[in-house]
């Protein structure tokens, strides 16, 4: 049977659907978007619309479905969020002045990292498109916001096959939405841990040729019109230009569209900020709640109080990229020294900011061609409040809110000035976000424009007065003038009075109850009006355009003001918290010192109830107190002091004030975390295999610079292997290069106190309680020395374990306890030695952990040594270690 021929329209259809298959194709058939075969049933499902047919009667019928394409936007976005991808195809010629198939054209294709609409987007988050890729040498990342124009890459060296941690840590810190690699990476074994990296996320594998040096540059050359990329201190920087070419590349096949508002790529090097891995922040709850996986209860929610979408996003990239250098810290903490000094200008400023838009979101909009009358009074809006607020900044002495070292100021106020007077004086206050009706432009901006309004506001004056006119004339009381698509303007007369209409009326419709007319003067005048309305409508768009161009010819410059107030309202909001919260300006030391004194969790002590916040002081430096270990009972406070110190030192470092009295602190290049917060579950790792990865993550990156937080290591196994392992992981941290790492170490494992007699920089400490009869009340306060109670069961009992439990828990624990005195008295006392130390009884209590193969175990401890052995070689020698103390 030979197969049915396709109408022309499905032929063309077709043919366009060849170049998107990855995507639905959203086909523009006058107001509606239509979709057919498979996408019509993806899509209808997705959308729950109804699945219709075209051809019904045939045996072969072709599915379909279709949305209004005034209402696109909703079903784009539901399809985006169910990581479809959209090729939006638009007529591209007037379907009425046409005959035969109207030309189409694929406009735009949207994907989950190239959105450009509001209703799309989060207006506190970035979204990113990431590419990521390799040369023999090195490995990039790049990414952008295709709806702000932010460009950024970054590269670090690696010689091996696989991609290193660290990249793919910044990758997945950039939180992209997208992510874009070379075609091998879908199945080659050695990128298996990159898929596993991003599982759950869009990734969509381009041709390995979108990521080739040669082209990938030409095509950034091209972009930023440049003869090199020395400009932007990326020349050099093969891997970040293969991964930023890559995205070029997307972005040319998917928006169809210039781009002005990418002006810039920015690199930057890792080295430069505090490094807090994807793990860790999610451990100290920065961005996310670990539980609830929204804001409430995270560090950002507490500092985030700007007052723009622009602010808003900035802080993110503050708090997860923290400075290093001194300088820049201080500027920043001077800056919000001031405005805290300055309440009244401070207030005045932040009301400002209220009525600024999201100046970065509307120029990449407007500059993408998308933007709308709506958002060219936003804009000018906008604009206008700049000079009263640069006035006001301009009484600040910090240059990052005087913006003194905000280059051109002047001349960028000036143009930004006349762009906002040039939107004033063209585009009507109430005009519609519909470009192509009319009601877009001022009366008096365009003569020519000015004559057609006349003209079409004259016939429909005259319009509305034949109705009077004829209904005297005629006499005919039941007459009425009205308008349908069909007919356009017509006469209507009820059916008794019809007989007594005058001649020259034409009749071109007859009704149950009325009849229709038209008269030949009347169509001279509708056609007058509907002529002069289109070409009104079509010069008003065209005015309208060339206003956009103007304003994209701009948009390098707003991109600089809004980069500017995003800077100005992260301060402002970061000096409001401190001064609500009474934070205190951190002193950056020199001396490898931090010192905390009254410090408080900066979420938890807004989370408490029915408690007051108990502030501690706290001392880390590379001399005694280096790694403090911090025993006491569960639910003392632990977890909650280590955490406030790594949040201070995050703070501090990224320029805001810190909750304490006072706060003097070095810079630290890396906070690492082992909070024991997060299982991986869902990529198949187990509570106690996450514990060791991030462990080992640790002893192979901390430097005698970094900050250590590690919450009870080892809990996840038995006993004596986690102590073992927590004892082990101490001392190497302690003995780093012969001169340690600054580490907070909370443990259960009381044995661990004795490690102060046998180490010098370990210092014990502990959260006191307080105990009266069978209870326990926690005082909160981090007290030095070690202790040897857990109050397991009392803490047991107040979360509302049963007695019967409670007690049968309390007989155990008893007859261990006993069991172990009876085992310590039959112990024979021990001779043993410890390298430059001298043997105390402490010591004694060390080798006690290990029974009686004393004299093998003692030689093999001997033999180590300690400055070379590897963390696998220190973990097996524990393990040999257990096994002989345990025959
Ligand atoms: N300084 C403080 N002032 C007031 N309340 C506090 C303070 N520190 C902690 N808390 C309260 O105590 C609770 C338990 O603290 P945290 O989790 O730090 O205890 P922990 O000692 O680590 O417990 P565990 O050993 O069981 O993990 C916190 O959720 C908080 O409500």
């Amino acid at each position: 049977m030979s197969k049915k021929k396709n109408t022309p329209m499905m032929e063309q259809y077709l043919s366009i659907k060849k170049s998107h298959q990855d995507a639905i194709l959203f086909y523009r058939m006058g107001d509606f978007y239509e979709m057919f075969l498979e996408d019509a049933q993806k899509a209808a499902s997705i959308l729950e619309i109804s699945l219709t047919s075209r051809n019904k009667n045939d045996t072969d019928p072709i599915p379909m479905c279709g949305v209004p394409f005034r209402a696109a936007d909703n079903y784009i976005a539901k399809l985006i969020e169910n990581g479809c991808k959209v090729a939006v195809c638009e007529q591209m010629e007037d379907a009425s002045a046409t005959k035969g198939l109207v030309k189409r054209e694929v406009v735009r294709v949207i994907t989950p990292g190239m959105i450009l609409t509001e209703e799309l987007l989060d207006k506190k988050s970035n979204n990113f498109l990431l590419a990521l890729s390799k040369t023999r040498d090195v490995c990039g990342i790049a990414y952008l916001d295709i709806s702000t124009g932010t460009f950024k890459t970054t590269q670090v060296e690696s010689r091996q096959s696989k991609i290193p941690e660290q990249l793919i840590d910044e990758a997945l810190k950039v939180d992209p939405k997208e992510i874009l690699l070379p075609s091998n990476f879908k199945t080659d074994p050695v990128y298996k841990h990159i898929r596993q990296a991003f599982y759950g996320r869009q990734i969509t594998y381009l041709d390995k040729t979108d990521f080739s040096l040669e082209e990938a540059k030409e095509r950034l050359l091209d972009k930023f019109k440049t003869r090199s990329l020395e400009g932007f201190g990326a020349e050099n920087l093969h891997a970040s230009i293969c991964a930023a070419g890559a995205i070029l590349s997307y972005v040319q096949n998917t928006q169809m569209q210039d781009t002005k508002h990418i002006f810039q790529i920015i690199p930057y090097d890792l080295k430069n900020f505090l490094v807090i891995d994807d793990r860790s922040c999610k451990n100290l709850e920065i961005l996310t709640n670990i539980q609830t996986l929204n804001k409430k209860g995270t560090l950002i929610h507490v500092l985030d109080r700007t007052v723009t979408a622009m602010g808003s996003r900035l802080i993110k990239n503050w708090v997860r990229y923290p400075l290093i250098d001194k300088n820049k810290i201080q500027q920043r903490l001077d800056c919000i020294e001031e405005l805290t000094r300055a309440a009244h200008i401070h207030q005045l400023i932040i009301n400002h900011l209220k009525s600024v838009y999201d100046l970065e979101r509307l120029g990449g909009k407007i500059s993408m061609g998308q933007g709308n009358a709506r958002d060219l009074i936003a804009l000018k809006n906008s604009l206008k409040k700049l000079p009263i607020l640069f006035k006001e900044l301009s009484l600040f002495q910090s240059p990052l809110l005087n913006g003194k070292n905000f280059e051109e100021r002047e001349t960028i106020l000036s143009e930004l000035n006349a762009l906002a007077a040039l939107i004033e004086k063209a585009i009507r206050d109430d005009a519609t976000h519909v470009l192509n009706e009319g009601g877009l432009i001022n009366d008096g901006y365009s003569p020519e424009l000015d004559e057609l309004l006349l003209i079409s506001r004259d016939g429909k004056s005259w319009i509305a007065k034949a109705e009077a006119t004829e209904k005297e004339k005629t006499k005919l009381s039941s007459l009425k003038i009205k308008y349908n698509r069909v007919f356009g303007y017509f006469i209507e007369v009820s059916k008794a009075q019809a007989v007594s209409v005058p001649d020259h009326y034409i009749r071109k419709q007859t009704l149950v109850n009325a009849e229709r007319y038209i008269t030949d003067e009347m169509k001279q005048v509708e056609s007058t009006i509907l002529n002069a309305q289109d070409k009104r409508n079509a010069m008003e768009y065209k005015i309208f355009c060339t206003i956009r161009d103007k304003i994209v010819s701009k948009a390098t410059l707003i991109l600089k003001t809004a980069d500017f107030i995003a800077t100005v309202d992260v301060l402002q909001g970061l000096a409001l918290v401190a001064s609500e919260n009474s934070y205190t300006k951190p002193f950056i030391n020199e001396k490898n010192l931090i010192c905390i004194e009254d410090g408080r969790h900066p979420v938890v002590e807004k989370l408490i109830k029915g408690e007051r916040y108990v502030p501690n002081s706290i001392e880390i430096d590379d001399i005694e107190n280096q790694t403090l270990l911090i025993t006491g009972p569960n639910m003392a406070g632990k977890s909650t002091v280590l955490r406030q110190v790594a949040l201070t030192i995050l703070m501090a470092q990224m320029g805001s004030f810190v909750p304490a009295q006072k706060a003097s602190v070095c810079i630290v290049d890396r906070i690492f975390t082992r909070v024991g917060a997060l299982d991986n579950l869902s990529s198949g790792q187990s509570t106690f295999m996450v514990e060791m990865e991030e462990t080992a993550n640790i002893i192979n990156n901390a430097t005698n610079n970094s900050l250590v937080i590690l919450d009870e290591i080892g809990r996840g196994t038995s006993t004596y292997d986690g102590m073992s392992i927590a004892w082990a992981v101490a001392e190497y941290l302690h003995d780093l290069n012969n001169k340690g790492v600054k580490t907070l170490f909370a443990t259960h494992y009381h044995e661990l106190i004795k490690l102060e007699q046998i180490k010098p920089r370990i210092k014990n400490f502990n959260i006191a309680v307080k105990e009266f009869n069978d209870n326990i009340v926690f005082l909160r306060r981090l007290v030095q020395g070690g202790t040897n109670k857990s109050y397991g069961i009392q803490v047991a009992k107040l979360a509302g374990v049963p007695d019967i439990v409670i007690n049968n828990a309390k007989q155990i624990l008893s007859g261990i306890e006993k069991k172990n005195e009876t085992d310590a008295l039959k112990q024979p006392p021990k001779e043993t030695k410890t390298k430059g130390k001298k043997k105390n009884k402490k010591d004694d209590d060390q080798l006690d952990l290990f029974g009686n193969n004393e004299q093998s175990i003692k030689k093999m401890l001997e033999k180590i040594d300690i400055s070379s052995i590897t963390p696998l070689e220190a973990i097996n020698l524990l393990n040999d270690l257990k096994q002989k103390a345990s025959n």
